[in-house]
């Protein structure tokens, strides 16, 4: 063993021996793959394109004088000496472009200059910075039809408009369809680029509302055509009106590529909205926004001077440099998205259309009057008995629609929401120079120096941002934090070091004065109004002015702490208020837990609508601590049902089984049915907490761990959020937080794992903990009057017969003690009895199936004949035994009990 290894250590080199290294191989696809050989690659295309523009510019006005000479001399121009061409790149530029253009496709052939302009870039970013595949078929679809067109339409004149290619490809179709319908494809040709490219909406004019009754009805005289936009609703008014308002600015088009619409409104503001579905996907690009409002051209004059207002509008990201005289550190002023403004006032609002529906809502009555007699009544009956939409008539091949018992529901319109205050950002010049020179004079006493430093604007605080010189250590900035705040002399200052994926160091100062964000803004912004969110809730406004719209299906739960007063109603209005601007009754169930009874009491309107509740409750507003263990139990018990039915129609999750449930793929008969989303709100979890403690803890640890997939998601709020309150259980189950201010830093720490939240100065200015980050945003405004608008607006609408209802929840305790009241029977216990001794089978889904009874109907007569002696006690999974064997044998108890 020693002596093979001996053998296996190579002896140690000779030094003297030691050859100089060789070379390594190189293949040629190593070659072609290197980096630098695709840049070179990349070089050679660009200069290619740009010399072939200027080759084919160039021939659009020397063509005449050197056509002559190179039919004269073809190939041999490049040897022929005295050859004198007009082409600005020589006797090469007029070749190429005589085989190009006079040859090949005419002027259709400046497209190859895009070609080989898009594989010259990518080639040189070494990214797919343009589609090349997109940009080779339009050059294909684009040289075969360009061409023709091109010589159909310019046919007699003497410029080869067309090239030889399109010359003869006119020629072929003249010949075979003849003039006419050349003339006809090519226009077919047009139209269905344009169909393709912008896919216009074609509608057949609808019939218009009876005037009569709209006026009757309303009151005031509505024209039919807008009575007809106000109830389409929401989306498809935003889609017809911008086409008047949207004004592309050619200029600035030029300066942001012609890929951008630009958007302008009466005030100034110019919104730069993408036009590719990509670009609108990514929510960090959804807009680049310039402001032209007054209080930056303030800080335009101050700190640069003279900048010509009209050139400045083509710059895309606003970041201003200006010439800093008297000091060594100019204030860079960014500024960004105050999008949604300009949106919103371009936003056309639709006002509350009441009496119309109303209309509607009683021909609905109508209608179910005269349907009464039939057959799927007895279904209908039994749908609203467990407050759950029932199964849909109609045919088998259509999709099932949710909506569609309450198909003339409209979405609450944003005339109810009001704009508060000037929405405008202000900025005061003065205020900004003197934080920069404080943060400085700050930073200078301790011997830190700085290379630059910038400025965002945001409603309530500006963040400084700052670039230390090379070697100096964060963490020194980091610890002087109470020293710049004390120097500040300001609340509320918060040192982000570093910012996360900057590289450079923010301090985020509070304005003097603030802006408050409405919630209107928020909501007609295009964020809101196109994303594909299912709960997309808005939340509120981050610094650079970008809107904070997120799903609260992704998040999936939050929790939201924060002292007395500092915003957490209004936050869970704004929250609420979002789902309610973009949910149907039928998509979303609210479960309202108040213990404070004012703070939700507001949604008591749309109980029919939104809101879920236990069986046999009153209030569908949760006040009372026993009353929430039972809902939390009772939501428990919907997640494991969800579950259940997931699993027998193979589905993951909520989206996938509502998929497969409105493509009629699940049998209703089976118990499936379109599962809303259920959101649990719960105002003040301290006090639960302190109440129930465990009880309260453990359903809710429960959900939120596992209800996601069913669509059940937690919002809870807490004004104490100390440790006891907030524990490590629920903590780890809600990823995402929110904190408003709390009295301390250790409050903080417990709901961000993060100081901070002690530093923000109230009002709805908060910390967001959400996808490992921390954000400070402005929460949205939304008033008390509001709300009422917007539930009384809803409450309006015809509802449901009653709440959702959350499966029945009986305490085991209580149930031990409680003897069924046999004198109050259901009316339909005989049937059920009968039911089950002829089947000999005691299953709660034998009678829901046969009885067309919902789940928490059968399962009270089940209790019932147990309580009877009918059937055995519950086996679990099993069917109780029947215990009573033939029908005579029943007769005598059905008249005993009689
Ligand atoms: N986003 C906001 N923008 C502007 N002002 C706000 C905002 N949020 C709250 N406020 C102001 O703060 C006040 C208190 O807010 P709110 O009632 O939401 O506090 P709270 O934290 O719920 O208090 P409590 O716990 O005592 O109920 C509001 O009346 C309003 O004036």
């Amino acid at each position: 063993m020693a002596n093979r290894l001996k053998k296996k250590t190579p002896p140690p080199p000779n030094p003297d021996e030691l050859k100089p290294e060789k070379e390594a191989q190189v293949t040629v696809t190593e070659v072609v793959k290197d980096e630098r050989t695709q840049k070179i690659a990349g070089a050679v295309s660009l200069l290619f394109s740009i010399f072939l523009f200027i080759a084919f510019a160039s021939y659009l006005f020397t063509w005449k004088q050197d056509q002559d000479k190179v039919f004269q001399f073809g190939i041999k121009i490049f040897s022929t000496d005295d050859v004198q061409v007009r082409n600005l790149l020589g006797v090469l530029g007029a070749y190429v472009s005589h085989i190009f253009i006079y040859k090949g496709f005419g002027v259709a052939s400046f497209l190859f200059c895009t070609v080989f302009f898009v594989l010259g870039v990518n080639l040189l970013v070494g990214k797919k910075v343009f589609s090349l595949v997109r940009n080779i078929k339009y050059l294909i679809i684009g040289l075969l039809v360009l061409s023709v067109a091109f010589a159909f339409f310019t046919g007699r004149l003497e410029f080869p408009f067309g090239g030889a290619v399109g010359e003869m490809m006119n020629a072929w179709l003249i010949k075979w369809i003849g003039r006419v319908g050349t003339g006809f494809v090519l226009g077919l040709a047009a139209v269905s680029y344009f169909i393709w490219r912008f896919n216009p909406t074609i509608k057949w004019p609808e019939r218009t509302v009876k005037p009569a009754v709209a006026e009757d009805a309303v009151g005031e005289e509505v024209p039919p055509v807008i009575e007809k936009k106000r109830r389409r609703g929401k989306e498809e008014i935003v889609a017809a009106e911008p086409e008047e308002e949207m004004v592309p600015l050619e200029k600035a088009e030029k300066g942001f590529g012609s890929n951008n619409k630009l958007k302008k409104d009466g005030k100034g503001v110019v919104v730069i909205m993408p036009k590719d579905d990509e670009e609108v996907a990514d929510p960090m690009t959804e807009f680049d926004v310039i402001e032209r409002d007054e209080p930056r051209v303030e800080i335009n004059d101050l700190y640069k001077n003279g900048i010509p207002e009209d050139e400045d509008e083509d710059v895309v990201e606003e970041e201003v440099e200006e010439e800093w005289q008297e000091d060594e550190f100019p204030l860079e002023l960014k500024e960004t998205a105050e999008d949604e403004e300009s949106e919103e006032e371009s936003l056309p609002v639709t006002r509350p259309e009441r009496d119309p529906l109303k209309i509607k809502f009683n021909d609905k009555i109508d209608m179910e009057l005269e349907i009464q007699e039939t057959k799927d009544n007895h279904l209908n009956e039994t749908a609203e008995e467990d407050g759950k939409p029932a199964a849909r008539k109609g045919s088998l091949e259509t999709l099932y629609e949710p909506t569609l018992e309450l198909s003339d529901y409209q979405l609450p319109s944003l005339e109810l929401l009001e704009t508060h205050g000037s929405e405008k950002i202000v900025h005061d010049p003065a205020e900004l120079e003197a934080n920069k020179n404080q943060i400085i004079a700050t930073l200078k006493n301790y011997d830190i120096a700085i290379q630059r430093i910038a400025a965002t604007v945001g409603p309530t605080v500006t963040l400084y941002e700052i670039v230390p010189a090379p070697g100096v250590r964060i963490s020194r900035i980091k610890n002087l934090e109470d020293d710049i705040a004390l120097s500040l002399a300001a609340l509320g200052i918060r040192i982000i070091a570093p910012i996360p994926g900057k590289g450079t160091i923010g301090i985020e100062v509070p304005n003097v004065r603030k802006t408050v964000v409405s919630m209107k803004t928020l909501l007609a912004s295009d964020k809101f109004q196109s994303n594909a969110f299912s709960l997309p809730i808005a939340i509120g406004k981050k610094i650079d002015n970008e809107n904070f719209i997120v799903d609260l299906a992704s998040m999936p739960h939050l929790l939201m702490a924060g002292a007395t007063g500092q915003g957490k109603s209004v936050g869970i209005n704004t929250l609420l208020v979002s789902l309610l601007y973009k949910k149907h009754p039928s998509q979303l169930k609210f479960v309202l837990v108040d213990p404070k009874k004012v703070e939700l009491s507001l949604y008591r309107t749309i109980e029919n609508h939104f809101l879920a509740k236990l069986p046999g409750e009153e209030e569908a507003i949760i006040t009372d601590t026993k009353k929430v263990i039972n809902t939390l139990n009772a939501l428990c018990i919907e997640m494991d049902n969800r579950y259940d039915l997931l699993k027998e129609a193979g589905c993951r999750n909520i989206k996938e089984y509502n998929e497969k449930f409105t493509k009629r793929k699940l049998n209703p008969q089976r118990g499936h049915q379109y599962l809303p989303f259920i959101v649990l709100v719960v105002d003040e979890f301290a006090d639960l907490i302190m109440t129930a403690g465990k009880e309260v803890e453990m359903p809710i640890a429960r959900l939120a761990q596992l209800a996601r997939a069913v669509g059940i998601h937690l919002i809870i709020a807490t004004q104490r959020p100390s440790v006891n309150i907030i524990t490590g259980t629920i903590k780890a189950n809600f990823p995402a937080r929110i904190a408003f201010k709390v009295s301390s830093k250790i409050d903080s720490r417990t709901i961000l794992d993060a100081g901070g939240a002690e530093q923000l100065i109230g009002k709805g200015d908060m910390l967001i903990s959400y996808n490992g980050e921390i954000t400070r945003l402005q929460c949205a405004f939304v008033d008390t009057p509001e709300v009422e608008h917007i539930c009384e607006f809803i409450g309006d609408q015809q509802g449901y017969p009653q709440a959702f209802l959350l499966p029945e929840y009986v305490d085991e305790k209580e149930a031990g003690d409680r003897e069924l009241d046999l004198g109050d029977r259901d009316p339909l216990f005989e049937d059920a009895a009968k039911l089950i001794v002829a089947n000999q089978m005691g299953s709660t889904s034998l009678i829901q199936r046969r009885m067309k009874l919902g789940y928490n109907r059968a399962g009270r007569l089940m209790d019932q004949l147990e309580a009877a002696g009918i059937v055995g006690p519950n086996l679990g999974s099993k069917a109780r035994e029947v215990l009573v064997k033939t029908d005579s044998e029943l007769m005598e108890i059905l008249d005993m009990m009689a």
